[in-house]
């Protein structure tokens, strides 16, 4: 708590600046408390905070709403399928804040919890019902899965029709290639993009670094932002001149699961800086016994930022709104096609 309330008041500053500046869609955006908080209270940060936990709350609100229109005439409401391998305390987490989120939109969710011992077999059993369940318009296997099964094995099985992670090789493929539009596009990098355009920063013509090259981060938010016409450079641990590519660029998007990798002195001044990563470090002091940082060294970097998203509340949140919309479009084609 102490630490977030360092985090608004660091922040107060260049937010009133940013709300001056910005478009309506990012001034409801900003947090009412921050804003509300006296200039002079303010340290010396210039960055304005992308509050990702009202952005992703906005969204889940227009879903709600369109969910509430469409599903008279479909005659059912959008359903996702959420599959957890064993106990691991943050994915039973995540799964579920996605079925409080799917109940709070008016999805119907479904759930199969299978032991950390799962064959393989029995994992893409599961997959394969689902993927034949018409009730079921988006599939997800909450990942990490156990290290005795085959990852992209399973991630392959689900229908790309139903493949709301967008994890699918072809729809990260199609996101590579011109002209070809993917099914679904993987819910972190595109809430990165949301984050982007409901802040009302524009991509193209800017240079972009995105740090990190995983399949499911790092990888398509470099080919979203190169198709919203960034000129765009990845970073990864066999870049020699990491440091200087990063401070070359406008946008930033660090997802290299690196606590606090990207220092200040990366960032260059006015930049817009999106920070994936969310790592747990000790803190005696916290309730938890430990406190989530981004990638990004948040102070450092929010002194020279103009925008930064906050760890936590920035893209995390993001990525299960980013689901519920992939379900929804899914759904829509569905029901469009029958
Ligand atoms: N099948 C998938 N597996 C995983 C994905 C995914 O997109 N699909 N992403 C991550 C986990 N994840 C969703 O599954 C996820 C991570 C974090 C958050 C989030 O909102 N985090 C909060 C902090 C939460 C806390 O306090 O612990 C935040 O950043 O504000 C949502 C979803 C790996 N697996």
């Amino acid at each position: 708590m102490a630490f977030l309330q360092q985090q608004q008041q660091r922040l107060a500053a260049g937010q009133q600046r940013q709300r001056a500046a910005a478009p309506a869609v990012l001034r409801s955006s900003i947090s009412r408390r921050t804003l509300l908080r006296p200039l002079a209270a303010a340290a010396p940060t210039k960055a304005g905070l992308i509050d990702g936990k009202k952005i992703a709350e906005d969204i889940r609100k227009e879903i709600a709403a369109e969910v509430q229109q469409l599903q008279k005439a479909a005659g059912r409401a959008p359903g996702l399928a959420v599959v957890l391998v064993g106990a691991r305390k943050d994915s039973e987490t995540y799964v579920r804040s996605k079925k409080k989120a799917c109940a709070e939109v008016g999805f119907e969710s479904f759930g199969t919890d299978l032991a950390e011992d799962v064959s393989q077999e029995e994992l893409l059993r599961v997959v394969a019902q689902y993927n034949a369940d018409p009730k079921v318009d988006g599939i997800l296997v909450q990942l990490p899965l156990p290290k005795h099964i085959n990852e992209q094995a399973v991630l392959d099985a689900i229908s790309l029709e139903k493949d709301v992670d967008g994890f699918h090789p072809q729809n990260i493929g199609s996101l590579a290639m011109r002209g070809r539009n993917p099914t679904f596009v993987s819910c972190t990098p595109k809430g990165c993009m949301e984050l982007l355009k409901r802040s009302g920063v524009q991509v193209a013509g800017k240079t972009a670094a995105v740090v990190g090259r995983s399949n499911i981060v790092g990888l398509p938010a470099a080919l979203l932002l190169q198709n919203a016409d960034a000129t765009v450079t990845m970073v990864h641990s066999r870049t020699p001149n990491a440091e200087e590519v990063v401070r070359a660029a406008d946008i930033v998007i660090a997802a290299c699961g690196k606590a606090e990798m990207v220092k200040g002195d990366w960032i260059k001044p006015g930049a817009v800086v999106i920070d994936v990563g969310i790592n747990a470090v000790d803190d005696a002091s916290a309730k938890r016994g430990y406190r989530l940082v981004g990638d990004v060294a948040f102070a450092e970097a929010a002194a020279v930022a103009s925008m930064i998203t906050p760890v936590p509340g920035g893209v995390g949140p993001m990525t299960i709104a980013m689901l519920l919309q992939n379900t929804l479009e899914g759904y829509k084609r569905r029901v469009a096609s029958r």
